[in-house]
């Protein structure tokens, strides 16, 4: 095993991060620690799970009871539905955190994606009728800063999940990385909406060039039935001292979590690993919630190099990986800079025409227009009704900021990207 901590190119790579600028794909990391996989990739890890991510479309005032046969005290069919969105909110962690140190021994710096680059797949599902296709579309619709919208919708089921995501990083005295992500995600089943925040997190074990993902603080997920979970992450050293730990309340209404009343379930233990379901008011165990480690993980389906469209990730950025792969540093730089160089061309061109890059399948939506006072029950936006339950500021901040703290006083935009459906029903070229 290469002693990666003390290569000379780590130890550059470390000087140069003294003087990091906020930007991350500003750093040159050393071939080593670089990923053959494309940030606008990363969408897929929300969806690895096809069985919870349709779950609760499939729960009925009928077999809600079914689904949680541990849990004898469930009162509704709501509960159960939340329930399981909240089982598949954990589930896709693992995938989202943990994925590259499962494939590629540590985490790595991915490939920072072009402008109008797209990454689209699905899952089949094939062995079961009743889940029909899942379809994912991820576009990069920011290059500076570098922003990724993402759908992955099931018109069998009526499911669909909307969201983008950019991150604002920052380096610490002890080199480690703090992140944290701005964006949001909402999960739509069939007439339920579910306004999912994003986890800060933070990268360890940089020093020793063996990097791995650590979430802090909190995120939620607030529910147009007015059920709302909070999860709270730590690592090491805290809650049970070990790592990947959560423990997630689930109340009956925003009123009790803010009044600290007791959370009807109470699910805590490890994301990447077990965790165990108790009575909120009680803490009396009602058995397992989730086991991410024999929970079959199911991976997207790709189409071949081959048939993709040239802005589709895998094609696009091949030539690089393949210089990663080999550890080829010239043949990652020389394939690097045609795309850079092709990118440069564009944006010149642009600006000669005066116009700017189309973006594909999502688009831009101002929230400012939205006025703040318009009254609540006017708007039917789910993003703002579902933000003011829980205070959350709307505006362009890192996810889960409450209205009037710093970050939301500090922030002058309030625009998000939102999915058309139209223009991928309207698309010629691109194929799943
Ligand atoms: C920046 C210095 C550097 O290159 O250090 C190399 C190290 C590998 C650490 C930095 C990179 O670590 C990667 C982890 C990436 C996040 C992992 C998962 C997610 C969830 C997903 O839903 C949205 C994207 C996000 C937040 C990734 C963002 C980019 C991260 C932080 C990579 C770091 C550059």
């Amino acid at each position: 095993m290469t002693d990666y901590a003390s290569s000379s190119s780590w130890t550059s790579f470390l000087k140069s991060v003294a003087s990091f600028s906020g930007d991350i794909s500003s750093l040159t990391a050393p071939p080593f620690i670089l990923s053959t996989t494309s940030l606008s990739e990363f969408p897929q890890y929300w969806a690895e799970h096809p069985d919870l991510f349709l779950e609760s479309s499939f729960i009925t005032e009928e077999n809600y009871k079914s689904k949680f046969p541990e849990v004898t005290d469930l009162e509704s069919v709501d509960v159960a539905r939340m329930l399981s969105v909240t089982r598949w909110f954990i589930a896709t962690l693992k995938s989202q955190y943990c994925s590259r140190n499962e494939s590629m021994g540590t985490e790595k710096k991915p490939l920072n994606p072009f402008l109008g680059e797209v990454f689209v797949g699905k899952w089949d599902n094939k062995e079961k009728e009743e889940y029909g296709e899942t379809v994912l579309l991820s576009e990069q619709v920011s290059h500076h800063p570098p922003k990724t919208a993402y759908t992955i919708f099931n018109d069998k089921n009526d499911v669909k999940l909307e969201g983008y995501n950019q991150v604002k990083a920052t380096f610490s005295k002890t080199l480690m990385l703090g992140v944290k992500q701005l964006g949001h995600a909402m999960l739509h089943v069939k007439d339920e909406s579910f306004l999912v925040t994003l986890p800060a997190l933070h990268i360890e074990g940089i020093l020793m060039a063996a990097p791995f993902v650590e979430l802090n603080s909190k995120s939620m997920i607030q529910s147009s039935s007015g059920l709302v979970t909070v999860i709270e992450y730590s690592g090491r050293g805290y809650f049970s001292g070990k790592k990947n730990t959560f423990k997630a309340k689930l109340y009956k209404s925003v009123e009790d979590l803010n009044a600290n009343n007791y959370p009807l379930y109470t699910m805590s233990g490890q994301w990447s690993g077990v965790s165990k379901i108790a009575n909120g008011e009680t803490g009396e165990e009602r058995g397992t919630f989730y086991d991410a480690i024999n929970h079959p993980t199911e991976h997207i389906y790709v189409k071949p190099i081959e048939e993709q469209n040239p802005l589709e990730s895998r094609r696009a950025w091949e030539k690089v990986a393949e210089g990663i792969t080999f550890g080829d540093m010239s043949m990652i730089a020389q394939e690097k800079g045609k795309i850079e160089n092709h990118q440069r061309e564009l944006r010149k061109q642009e600006e000669e025409e005066g116009t700017e890059w189309k973006r594909r399948w999502f688009k831009e939506v101002d929230y400012s227009t939205i006025s703040a006072n318009e009254p609540l029950d006017k708007t039917d936006d789910k993003f703002i009704q579902l933000s003011a339950e829980l205070n959350l500021s709307t505006k362009n901040t890192p996810s889960g900021s409450v209205v009037g703290d710093k970050d939301d006083l500090k922030a002058e935009t309030c625009s998000h990207w939102r999915f058309n459906r139209q223009a991928w029903d309207d698309e010629k070229e691109i194929k799943v």
